[in-house]
């Protein structure tokens, strides 16, 4: 079940973005890795993103998120067509979304706070102490006391990278937020931990999110609705609660962990 929402934070609730991919498609070479897409999230929505390795989550992630060019379809985000829409409305979109990057990818050169409100200042050490006490709010957010903020990334745990990683991902309170593989390289209670700060997160800001991973677990925390994509396409999609009535036997294999 999910976290009940912080009432103080609902009062700043975002709208949530909708978005409505349709025919989705992308080779590389020969190799069709992509085969026609159809997926949508609803404003508000936590989708999960399921499949087995190689199976195309992160091109589909990277095309959604514009770093890659499908080769047909359209991906609609608030009425917007990314795939084709002009530069200066594609960047709008993209600055009211939020990233997880698998691994965190925190800049090392930069200390704490000055990681969490980078995209705010672009990198430029501007209005230092008004960015200082908002990193301190967000660090808060994720659970990290302000003695963390003047620390180098080198200096703190794998596990305390991450909430960093995810206090810079809604340093802009995103309308969106996507999630790479957001528990890659933790322990089982670390990862839990990330799970819980993700589906709470998301249920506060009120903001969509899309999540890919191939851990079930996070997938059963996080989703409100979880997809598996297979050879090209979503072979099934539907609320998290039937996951395990799916009645896809390629879901049933998958979330059993079994690989004949
Ligand atoms: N830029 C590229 N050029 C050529 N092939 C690519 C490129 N990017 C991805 N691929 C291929 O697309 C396929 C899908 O890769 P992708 O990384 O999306 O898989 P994935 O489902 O995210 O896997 P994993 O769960 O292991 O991260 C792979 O066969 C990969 O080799």
């Amino acid at each position: 079940m999910s976290p009940a929402p912080d009432p103080a934070a609902m009062e700043e609730r975002n709208p949530g973005a909708a978005i409505e991919i349709a025919g989705l498609r992308k080779s590389f070479g020969e190799k069709i890795v992509l085969n026609g897409v159809n997926l949508g999230v609803r404003p508000g929505e936590s989708l999960v993103i399921i499949g087995g390795s190689g199976t195309g989550k992160s091109v589909l992630l990277k095309c959604i998120l514009g770093l890659l060019q499908p080769d047909s379809g359209t991906i609609m985000i608030d009425g917007i067509d990314m795939t084709e829409a002009p530069g200066g409305d594609r960047a709008d979109v993209r600055r009211r979304t939020g990233m997880l990057f698998q691994g965190g990818a925190l800049f090392d050169s930069l200390n704490v706070w000055r990681n969490v409100t980078f995209a705010l200042t672009q990198g430029r050490a501007r209005k230092g102490r008004s960015m200082r006490s908002l990193a301190v709010e967000l660090l808060a957010k994720v659970g990290l006391d302000e003695s963390v903020a003047d620390l180098r990334p080198a200096e703190i745990s794998g596990g305390m990278q991450k909430r960093v990683a995810l206090a810079r991902a809604i340093a802009s309170r995103p309308d969106l937020v996507f999630f790479d593989e957001p528990t890659t390289g933790l322990d089982p209670i670390r990862a839990n931990t990330i799970n819980d700060l993700i589906r709470g997160l998301v249920t506060d800001l009120g903001c969509s999110a899309i999540t890919i991973t191939h851990d079930m677990e996070s997938a059963r925390r996080i989703a409100d609705r979880v997809a598996m994509l297979h050879e090209g396409r979503i072979i099934w999609q539907g609320p998290v609660e039937m996951l395990d009535d799916s009645g896809n036997a390629r879901v049933d294999k998958f979330i059993n962990g079994r690989t004949d």
